[in-house]
């Protein structure tokens, strides 16, 4: 059996038995309280069984600030372009999927709204789920990796004075300055995991304060001794004096896909909203930095050249086995997610999809069209 050759396989055409040489060559290495208008979901701190009564699904996204945009453009890139008409209206639409709307909040409203039931979905950063979420069990993480919004919650002192040498959490902890009338002073944003973390590291003598922004003046204006804030490129830190130190990071985060598991279970038409965003997010996610390669492959028969393949160490794709034929259709943009559906449904696994530049006909219709308009 031999390999079809790629650069004769006709756009439009099923071309088979052809043996599949998938290969993927990694651009870069894949790595590897508040209820509004709706009955209050948590009660005493237990779920409450009761879903909020509406016919809608419901997803939440940032409304302003670094998540918005990124989020904005990740449901692009899937193919789910959300439709606002314009940028002061709160809800909008996502033609693609059907019955949901999609409501832009502040990321710790969007949070509050999932536990509260006025959610169903949402995308936010892990830190945003940590803080306000307060390890809610109704609250699931349905993708853990969306790859924006990296950053980390880490503690942060000043790198001069009594804290010169101090480089850990240990050594901070140590200190002999702290004490009950003397507390360390540490002020941020995250009132809820930022005790938590004191108390699961033994840090005994620690006062906190909170503030909303610019947290990294506050140990030169004499307010607090360390800060608990995000970090991402550590620039705010260095040019305010300060410094990270070994132990010290509470989370690090980057959005996330988190949903309602009582929405999920309950509600009609979540779960299943929820499957197609997952797969298309995963999708998506899987093939930034990749590139699909066909190749001519010389070879005595389709065993022959998969072994030769499998042999290469750079060489891992998505399968490489006699049992798989290459198949090449074209499909229309808004068709796409029901065609691997349904390729799936009659046997296809690993399907790459990359856009489609040019479609060669054998011939440009519309010049024959023209020939014989001339008469030629
Ligand atoms: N410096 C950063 N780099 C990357 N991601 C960050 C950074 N700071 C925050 N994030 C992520 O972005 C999310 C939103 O950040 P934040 O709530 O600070 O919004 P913002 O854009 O700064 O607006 P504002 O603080 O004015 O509300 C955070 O929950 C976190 O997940
Ligand atoms: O490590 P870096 O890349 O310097 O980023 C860290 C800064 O980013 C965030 O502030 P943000 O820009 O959101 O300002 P804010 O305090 O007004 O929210 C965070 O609160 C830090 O101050
Ligand atoms: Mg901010």
């Amino acid at each position: 059996m031999s390999l079809c050759p790629p650069a004769f396989t006709p756009a439009f055409s099923i071309s088979t038995p052809c043996p599949s040489i998938h290969i993927s060559v990694s651009k870069r290495s894949f790595i590897s309280c508040c209820s509004s208008q709706s009955q209050t979901a948590v009660v005493n701190g237990k779920l409450d069984a009761r879903i909020v009564e509406r016919d809608e699904i419901r997803i939440g996204l940032p409304s302003k600030g670094r998540m918005a945009a990124d989020t904005l453009d990740l449901l692009k890139d899937c193919q789910l372009s959300v439709k606002q008409v314009n940028p002061r209206q709160y809800v909008a639409e996502i033609p693609q999927l059907s019955n949901v709307e999609v409501w832009f909040q502040r990321p710790k409203d969007i949070v509050r709204k999932l536990v509260s039931g006025d959610l169903d979905l949402g995308i936010v950063g892990l830190d945003t789920v940590s803080e306000y979420g307060q390890e809610n069990e109704d609250l699931i993480i349905v993708h853990d990796a969306l790859e924006y919004g990296d950053c980390r919650l880490s503690i942060a002192i000043p790198k001069y004075g009594i804290f010169e040498n101090i480089n850990s959490l240990k050594e901070l902890a140590q200190m002999p300055q702290w004490t009950v009338e003397k507390p360390l002073r540490v002020v941020t944003g995250f009132t809820y995991l930022g005790p938590k973390f004191m108390k699961e590291n033994g840090l005994k003598h620690v006062m906190f304060s909170t503030a909303d922004g610019a947290l990294e003046a506050a140990p030169a204006m004499g307010i607090a001794d360390a800060i608990l804030d995000l970090v991402s490129s550590g620039t705010t830190l260095k040019e305010n004096n300060l410094k990270e130190i070994e132990g010290g990071v509470v989370l690090e985060s980057q959005a996330v896909l988190v949903a309602s598991r009582k929405a999920l279970v309950q509600r009609k038409g979540v779960l299943d909203t929820t499957h197609e965003i997952l797969e298309r997010f995963e999708a998506h996610l899987r093939a930034v930095g990749q590139f699909t390669v066909t190749a001519n492959m010389r070879g005595s028969s389709a065993e022959d050249v998969a072994e030769r393949v499998l042999s290469q160490p750079s060489l891992s794709g998505l399968q490489v086995s006699a049992d798989y034929y290459a198949i090449v259709i074209c499909v229309p943009k808004m068709a796409l997610y029901k065609s691997v559906q349904q390729l799936r449904a009659i046997g296809g696994s690993g399907v790459l999809i990359s856009p489609l530049t040019y479609i060669f006909d054998e011939e440009t219709p519309r010049w024959r069209e023209l020939l014989s308009k001339l008469g030629l």
